[in-house]
């Protein structure tokens, strides 16, 4: 059966659908938003392996137009030149400020897919259909859409909502295993920032990091109390004027570590993961938390077989500077988001640079 949660936004609330055989029912749940008959569907080669022409059939029988694009995999094409493409590709076919551009695939296609849509004609609809476990409880949902500068991640972007998330939980049977753990870290920082008892849940789990014999009952539960979780953070600060930036745990430092290796070593969710014990660390630092906690959090993010150590060979000085890249920086000061309790966080700007070095000096490969 399906579940809808909502987000609700002063200027156009959508529906968060978790919906078993979804992908079926796209051109049925499209056709209640009052779209343009005209589709531009961008995946990757994979994705539309296993999903596109099932999601391509159910948008014609709606009645839909549809052109399609697929764009090359992985965090290293997210990039202003695979926009280029989907610009490209926008115009051949003649794509029309009522037209939708629908996302299938991970955070990177939904990520670049809002993008192009949030800039084509100023901004035309945009649907997700997130494939990923980190893109259902998180990059689908809240209108982020960006590409990466060569200098940094998503330095480039724009808020842009869609009309519409559906989430079709079936697809995580092809999900290859590190990216079931890399969706994990986002689910465990929402234990961590806003949901106690989604960590708690997630700490008497059985077989985190064995996929196969992860309960559907979980999975469930684990959706649907992520998509809460971001669709209330979003409905109470859609563009981060303040509380939305408790999303952005363990990002100060995940982001730097992405960048400085190149996209190639870590994952969007393993970086997550190195930046959540850091930052709790830090919190542990400054007395902000318990010793009992943070170690809680680490062998929860152990138990999702996601990384806690820096990557082999990153350079902690090179991971200082690029922090001053991050979106919160403000007159130059780096901002942090640190735990005071499961489930509770603060945003501070003044973490001290040696409490930082010292940290990721105890995260080293090697120590
Ligand atoms: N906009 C936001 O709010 C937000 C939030 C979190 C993350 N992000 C962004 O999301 C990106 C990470 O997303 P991701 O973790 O989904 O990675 P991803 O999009 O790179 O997908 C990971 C891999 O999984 C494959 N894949 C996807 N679905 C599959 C399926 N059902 N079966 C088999 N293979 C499948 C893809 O081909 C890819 O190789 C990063 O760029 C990150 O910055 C954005
Ligand atoms: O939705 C948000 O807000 C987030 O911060 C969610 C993060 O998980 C996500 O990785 C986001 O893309 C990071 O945003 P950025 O503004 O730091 O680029
Ligand atoms: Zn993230």
């Amino acid at each position: 059966m399906a579940s809808v949660i909502n987000v609700n936004l002063p200027q156009q609330s959508y529906e968060i659908a978790i919906a078993p055989s979804g992908i079926d029912k796209l051109g049925e749940y499209m056709s209640g938003l009052k779209l343009g008959k005209k589709v531009l569907l961008v995946s990757n080669p994979m994705i539309y392996k296993h999903y596109g022409e099932r999601a391509s059939a159910s948008l014609k029988a709606a009645g839909f137009e549809v052109s399609e694009l697929t764009l090359p995999p992985g965090e290293r094409y997210k990039t202003p030149n695979s926009v280029q493409k989907i610009y490209d590709t926008a115009l051949e076919n003649r794509i029309e400020r009522s037209s939708t551009m629908v996302a299938l695939g991970g955070g990177v296609i939904g990520d670049m897919t809002g993008f192009a849509a949030a800039t084509w004609l100023r901004g035309i609809n945009f649907v997700q259909v997130p494939t990923t476990l980190l893109a259902m409880v998180d990059a689908a949902i809240g209108g982020k859409t960006g590409v990466n500068h060569p200098q940094g991640k998503n330095l480039i972007g724009a808020f842009h909502q869609p009309r519409l998330v559906l989430i079709d939980p079936d697809v995580l049977k092809t999900l290859p295993m590190r990216e079931f753990r890399a969706g994990m870290a986002e689910v465990i920082k929402y234990g961590v920032i806003w949901d106690a008892k989604l960590f708690a849940e997630i700490e008497e789990s059985k077989h985190l990091n064995q996929i196969r014999y992860v309960k559907p009952e979980f999975i469930d539960s684990i959706l649907t109390r992520s998509c809460q979780a971001k669709a209330d953070v979003v409905s109470k600060d859609e563009k981060e004027a303040g509380l939305r930036a408790i999303l952005n745990y363990g990002h100060t430092i995940a982001h730097a570590v992405e960048s400085l290796t190149g996209y190639r070593v870590v994952n969007h969710g393993e970086a997550v993961a190195i930046g959540m014990v850091a930052a709790g660390q830090i919190a542990v630092e400054l007395g902000m938390w318990q010793k009992e906690d943070t170690q809680r959090q680490y062998a929860l993010i152990e138990k999702a077989g996601l990384p806690t150590k820096l990557p082999a060979g990153v350079d902690i000085e090179a991971i200082i500077e690029a922090l001053q890249l991050d979106k919160k920086v403000e007159a130059g000061k780096v901002r942090f988001i640190l735990p005071t309790q499961i489930g509770v966080v603060t945003i501070t700007d003044s973490v001290p640079t040696d409490t930082i070095r010292q940290v990721l000096q105890g995260m080293q490969s090697d120590s």
